[in-house]
C-alpha cells in the first residue's frame, strides 16, 4: 500500500532535503508539501519532479503560524486523504536572532566549546512578538500550529489497526531552563526558539502517553547544525563567508556539524524505516556526520519528565479551547458583516 506523507515547511532546507530522500527511498510514496508560500512550494515541487519524474507530489497551502490556515488546511487534508502514515512537523522560525559575542569568546576558550557549538547554549537570543491570533509568533509556528494540526487530524492519525507517525524537527538548542510552565509561550524571556523546541520535546512525550494505544506514535529529532535559510539569518552573509572554512574544519572534530540539509535530514529519514514498537518515547534522534562525512543517527535521552509534560499537555488543550472559541466568534462576525454588505447592496 502506498504511504501518505505530509511534511510542513517542505519548500527549503531540511524539509526539502527530506522529501528528496523519501522519494529516493520509496517510489510509491504519496508526498504532500505543506507550505505557506505558494511560489516557493511550486519551485520545490518542480525540483523534486526533476529528480523523480512521475512521483506523486501534492501541494497544500499551510501557514502553521495562523489558526485559520491550520484549520482550513486540515479540512483540505481530510478531504484529500483517507489516511496519513507520516506527519513531519518540520516548519520552524527563529526571528531576529542575536549572537552574544562575549558568551561566544568565553565559551570558545573554555571546556564548554564542543557543547557550545553543538547546542548554541547561552549564545542566541531572539525578539518575538504576538501574531494576529494573539499568540507569540515562535510558539505559534514552531509548536502550537502543529499541535492544532495534529488535533484536527486525529480522525486520520488515530485509526484502529493502523499505525501513524509524528516526527518533530526539534533541536539540541531545546533547553529546560529556557522553558517555563508558567509562561509556555515564552512571552517574558529572550529565548523563544529554545523554549519552543523544549516544548515540542515535552509534547511528543505526552502524545505518546495519550495516543500510543490509538496507534499514533511521536518521535523527536535534531538535525545538528545545518546551513539553511534559518542559520544564514543569524549572521550577516559576509561573516558566514569568512567563517565557513572554519566551520568545515570544526566538522572534523565534532559530529553535530552536519552542515548540509541532506545530512541534517538523516535522523528524519532514519525514522521513516523504523517500526513503531522500536521507538523510544524519551529519546531524541540526532543526525550526526563523522569527520569522514558518513551520516548516522544516534539516540540521546531527553531532559523531560512525565509530570511536566502532562501539565503542559493540559495547558495546550485549554489554550486550544480558547483559540477555537475566538475563531468561531471571528467567523460569526465575518458572516454577519457579509450579510450586512449583501443587504446594503
Ligand atoms: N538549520 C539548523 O541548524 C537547525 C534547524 N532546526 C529546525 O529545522 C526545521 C527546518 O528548518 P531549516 O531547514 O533549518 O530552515 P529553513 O528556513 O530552510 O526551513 C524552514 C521551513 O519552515 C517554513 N516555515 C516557516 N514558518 C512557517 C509557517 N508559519 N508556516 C509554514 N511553513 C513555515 C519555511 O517556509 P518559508 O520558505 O515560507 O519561510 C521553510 O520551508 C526548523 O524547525 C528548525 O527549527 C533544528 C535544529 C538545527
Ligand atoms: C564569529 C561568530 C561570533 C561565530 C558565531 C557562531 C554561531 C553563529 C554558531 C555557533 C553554534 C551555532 C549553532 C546554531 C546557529 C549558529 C551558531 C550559533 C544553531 C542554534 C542553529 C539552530 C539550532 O537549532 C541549533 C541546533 C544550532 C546549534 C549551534
Amino acid at each position: 500500500m502506498e504511504k501518505v506523507v505530509l511534511v510542513t515547511g517542505a519548500n527549503s532546507g531540511i524539509g526539502l532535503a527530506l522529501c528528496e530522500r523519501l522519494l529516493t527511498e520509496d517510489r510509491q510514496l504519496r508526498l504532500c508539501l505543506a507550505c505557506r508560500n505558494t511560489q516557493r512550494a511550486e519551485a520545490a515541487r518542480a525540483a523534486l519532479l526533476t529528480s523523480h519524474s512521475g512521483a506523486r507530489v501534492d501541494l497544500l497551502h499551510l501557514d502553521v503560524g495562523s489558526v485559520l490556515s491550520v484549520l482550513s488546511a486540515a479540512q483540505e487534508i481530510k478531504a484529500r486523504y483517507n489516511r496519513l502514515d507520516f506527519l513531519y512537523l518540520n516548519a520552524g522560525i527563529m526571528p531576529n536572532p542575536a549572537v552574544d559575542i562575549r558568551a561566544f569568546f568565553t565559551g570558545f576558550f573554555s571546556r564548554n566549546i564542543i557543547n557550545m557549538f553543538a547546542t548554541a547554549e547561552g549564545l542566541l537570543t531572539q525578539q518575538d512578538r504576538p501574531n494576529s491570533d494573539g499568540l507569540q509568533e515562535v510558539f505559534a509556528t514552531n509548536l502550537f500550529g502543529h499541535f492544532l494540526l495534529i488535533r484536527e487530524l486525529e480522525p486520520l492519525l488515530c485509526q484502529p489497526g493502523h499505525a501513524s507517525r509524528l516526527i518533530w524537527t526539534s533541536s539540541s538548542n531545546a533547553r529546560r531552563s529556557a522553558f517555563s510552565i508558567e509562561d509556555i509561550q515564552h512571552r517574558k524571556g529572550k529565548e523563544p526558539y529554545s523554549s519552543s523546541k523544549y516544548a515540542s520535546d515535552l509534547l511528543s512525550l505526552a502524545l505518546n502517553r495519550h495516543k500510543n494505544n490509538q496507534g499514533l506514535f511521536s518521535s523527536v529529532t535534531c538535525p545538528g547544525l545545518v546551513m539553511t535559510n534559518l542559520t544564514y539569518g543569524i549572521l550577516p552573509s559576509f561573516l558566514w563567508t569568512l567563517i565557513m572554512p572554519i566551520m568545515w574544519l570544526i566538522r572534523i572534530f565534532t559530529n553535530t556539524f552536519t552542515l548540509t540539509p541532506y545530512n541534517g535530514a538523516e535522523a528524519l529519514h532514519h525514522l521513516f524505516s523504523q517500526k513503531p514498537e522500536s521507538l523510544d518515547p524519551r529519546a531524541k534522534y540526532h543526525s550526526l556526520t563523522s569527520g569522514f562525512g558518513n551520516n548516522y543517527t544516534e539516540t540521546r535521552q531527553m531532559d523531560v519528565d512525565d509530570e511536566m509534560s502532562e501539565v503542559f499537555f493540559s495547558k495546550l488543550l485549554q489554550l486550544e479551547k480558547v483559540v477555537r472559541s475566538k475563531q468561531s466568534q471571528r467567523n460569526a462576525e465575518d458572516k454577519a458583516n457579509q450579510q450586512y454588505v449583501h443587504h446594503a447592496e
